[in-house]
């Protein structure tokens, strides 16, 4: 039923808990694995009530979400990869609850690496590792299933093998041509999977070493290049994957003026400035990829 009042409906909705941060340890034996996730939950639904006259008989409280997280994080024996979580979440609340029609589950995973002592690697005590993050997004809507997969905070950096020069000057340029400069970035990654029966850690794994690799190995004469090249790799390697979107900064290395102490600098000292950065963004996709649906609803996004 939809509620009108002088012209004024309710559009789209949805509602949930925001980053429930859950870290499970599987303590089976005395080596323990630990798993570090932050979960939101969020459900489309029967929800014009709750919304126009206050009645919750079919507003899931976003406790009791919350709570579903953590239970099933046990019942479950553990997370596993998050998009299998996020899958498993989201069947559950659309399956159960009838007032239930979608969901979207968010989870970032934060890694840990086992602490190296001189015993060797430690059984439970272990050191974050770095800001990198993966990511995932399961939009669900009544049997359709979308999966969007990704990392965010991957910082690479080139100290030689980039070039950027032959571009339309103006009265306002002042950027130097140059032949070696310093390339740096901080990676966010999206990509798009078609279905939802992969082994997602084994593409995840392969696609941050793919994009690590053709990072490392493409001579660039721009980051929009060395970025195609990122996604060309990730397709070409992954049937599985319809299309990858990335947003990356140009994080710019400006060669210091020593002269003025008379001293040379022939391409070592610099100076790292943080902003204003390029933004460089783009989508790789395939000729035939199916359609994207509402894969990239509610998905964080650029480009
Ligand atoms: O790789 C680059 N791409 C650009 O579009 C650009 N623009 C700029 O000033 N420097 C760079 N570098």
């Amino acid at each position: 039923m939809e509620f009108t009042l002088m012209g004024i409906k309710l559009g789209d909705n949805q509602y949930g808990k925001a980053e429930v941060r859950l870290v499970h340890v599987k303590r089976d034996t005395p080596v323990h694995q630990i798993k570090d996730v932050n979960v939101t939950s969020q459900l489309r639904g029967d929800l014009e009530e709750v919304h126009t006259v206050g009645d919750n008989s079919k507003c899931l409280p976003t406790d009791t979400q919350k709570n579903t997280v953590y239970a099933k994080a046990r019942e479950w024996g553990g997370v596993g990869a998050i998009e299998d979580f996020a899958l498993r979440l989201a069947r559950h609340f659309v399956d159960e609850h009838e007032y239930v029609y979608g969901a979207r589950q968010e989870i970032q995973e934060y890694s840990w690496d086992r602490i190296a002592t001189a015993k060797g690697p430690h059984d439970h005590a272990f050191s974050r590792n770095g800001a990198e993050t993966r990511t995932t997004v399961v939009n669900k809507d009544g049997d359709k299933e979308w999966v969007v997969s990704g990392f965010e905070g991957l910082t690479v950096l080139k100290s030689t093998g980039s070039e950027f020069h032959g571009y339309p000057k103006t009265r306002y340029t002042t950027l130097p041509e140059t032949n070696d400069r310093i390339l740096a970035t901080d990676v966010t990654a999206r990509w798009r999977y078609v279905g939802t029966e992969h082994d997602f850690d084994k593409s995840y794994a392969s696609v941050r070493a793919l994009c690590l690799e053709a990072f490392a190995e493409t001579h660039s004469l721009a980051l929009q290049q060395t970025l195609y090249a990122m996604g060309t790799a990730v397709l070409e390697a992954h049937p599985e994957i319809a299309e990858i979107r990335f947003s990356m900064p140009n994080k710019h290395h400006f060669l210091v003026d020593l002269s003025s102490f008379d001293l040379d600098n022939p391409n070592e000292v610099f100076f790292a400035a943080d902003r204003p950065y390029g933004k460089i963004e783009a989508t790789v996709e395939r000729d035939d990829a199916p359609e994207a649906g509402d894969a990239w609803k509610a998905v964080p996004g650029f480009v």
